[in-house]
């Protein structure tokens, strides 16, 4: 039997995704030294020796601000995630939240669970304490969508069948996004327009450099008094000072977000949950199988896909013998690479390049086996990131 390709398990991950990955070509596990691979979902990879053996990171979900992108960019490892496989759970917990804080569910709940129900007088208690959480109604509200991707899409078509209306901005909406949007999504023309108008407003962005403390001090006074923030994307697109002072002054209604964290604890109008968004069954299940799939065809036959730092670039195999090569987008790496193999006396049969920003990748099949004197020859060609010879594994095809 080849030697089975070895995949480090950092965070629990679907078992229906880890069945992708069969053990008669698959080791994985917590415990795995040396891996071709690493699968994660929200385990902080920034402080970890990732070891070089490392070729790819799988991201069983959408954010990868707790992966190193840049640092293995520089090593030519593609970072996989899950685009969407967990839009939908994101979106029901969102309208959760917005319905725990428009009918006060939180406040509503600790009541009932301190009501002495032995005591003669509970049904008048329960109808005299109720108008504490007399609430509001979600329909004729406006919401507010910062990040119009998977989530913030969906969560904008819900609102919209609930009866909200809807006021979106995202300055990079894919094309496929913006067609996905029902047509009474209106569109809003700046991060201020969305947080002066809307009664709801939920962030579904990156955490990146430029989305770092998107709602602060500086411009959370737009809101309307009484509103509602939401915030599923991560602790660090607010400022969560800025978030307790307006909660105090009375200016922001609720804070409903899905990270706890110390300054906001326990505050009466804070919903807090811990990071449940993408814990559903299906969501877990759709991530994992679509990470783990990638990550396989990656690891077997060199095929990209949904890397958030490489292009898509995928080959069928009409060869038995394939490379891989990542390396710098610069003029003459191509010519190079194919020189190094003319040299070699290989013929090219098959090639596709593309590049993304600074990264291209290149997958060549040849007509014969590959000898380590030429991997190490494009190796050695300044601008290679990396370069893998695949020859196809026996039984084994995409
Ligand atoms: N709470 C959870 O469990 C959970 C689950 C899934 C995703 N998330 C978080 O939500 C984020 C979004 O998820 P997604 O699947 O929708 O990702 P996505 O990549 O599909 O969408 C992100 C959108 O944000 C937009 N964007 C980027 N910068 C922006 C800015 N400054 N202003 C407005 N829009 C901006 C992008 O153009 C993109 O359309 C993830 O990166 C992750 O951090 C959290
Ligand atoms: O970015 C994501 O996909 C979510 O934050 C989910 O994180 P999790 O996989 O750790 O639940």
């Amino acid at each position: 039997m080849a030697e089975r390709l070895k995949i480090l398990v950092l965070n629990q991950i679907s078992p229906k995704g880890l069945a992708r990955l069969p053990a008669e070509h698959y080791i994985a596990g917590p415990d795995i030294a040396l891996p071709d691979a690493v699968l994660v979902r929200s385990a902080d990879m920034h402080k970890m020796e990732i070891p070089a053996s490392v070729r790819a990171i799988a991201r069983a979900g959408a954010g990868t601000n707790n992966i190193p992108v840049e640092a293995m960019s520089a090593r030519g490892v593609p970072v996989f995630n899950a685009p969407g496989a967990n839009a939908n759970a994101v979106k029901e917990l969102v309208i959760a939240g917005m319905l725990m804080a428009a009918r006060q569910l939180s406040g509503a709940l600790r009541f009932v669970d301190e009501l002495d129900t032995a005591h003669a007088d509970l049904d008048k208690t329960v109808e005299s304490g109720k108008s504490a959480f007399a609430g509001f109604e979600l329909a004729g509200q406006t919401l507010g969508v910062v990040g119009l991707g998977k989530v913030g899409c969906l969560v904008a078509d819900a609102a919209i069948k609930l009866g909200m209306n809807v006021l979106g901005y995202d300055p990079e909406i894919t094309v496929d996004a913006a067609w996905s949007l029902p047509s009474q999504v209106k569109k809003a023309a700046s991060v201020a327009e969305v947080l002066r108008s809307a009664h709801f407003v939920t962030l579904h962005v990156p955490l990146v450099q430029a989305t770092r403390h998107l709602v602060k001090a500086d411009n959370i006074g737009l809101m309307r008094p009484g509103t509602v923030l939401l915030n599923f994307s991560r602790d660090g697109v607010v400022d969560n000072a800025a978030v307790l002072a307006a909660l105090s002054s009375g200016h922001l209604g609720h804070y409903v977000c899905d990270f706890p964290n110390a300054q906001l604890h326990r505050h009466a109008r804070v919903i807090c949950l811990p990071h449940l968004g993408a814990c559903t069954r299906e969501a877990e299940e759709n991530c994992a199988v679509m990470v783990a799939d990638q990550l396989s065809d990656f690891l077997e036959n060199g095929n990209i896909v949904n890397a958030v730092n490489f292009p898509g670039v995928t080959m069928a195999r009409e060869s038995a013998y394939r490379v891989a090569i990542a390396n710098a987008n610069v003029p003459n790496m191509l010519g190079q690479i194919s020189t190094a193999m003319a040299q070699a006396g290989l013929n090219i049969h098959n090639m596709v390049n593309k590049s993304r920003g600074d990264m291209a990748y290149t997958l060549v099949d040849v007509d014969s086996a590959v000898t380590g004197t030429v991997l190490d020859d494009i190796g050695a060609i300044e601008g290679v990131l990396s370069v893998r010879y695949l020859p196809h594994a026996s039984g084994r095809s995409n």
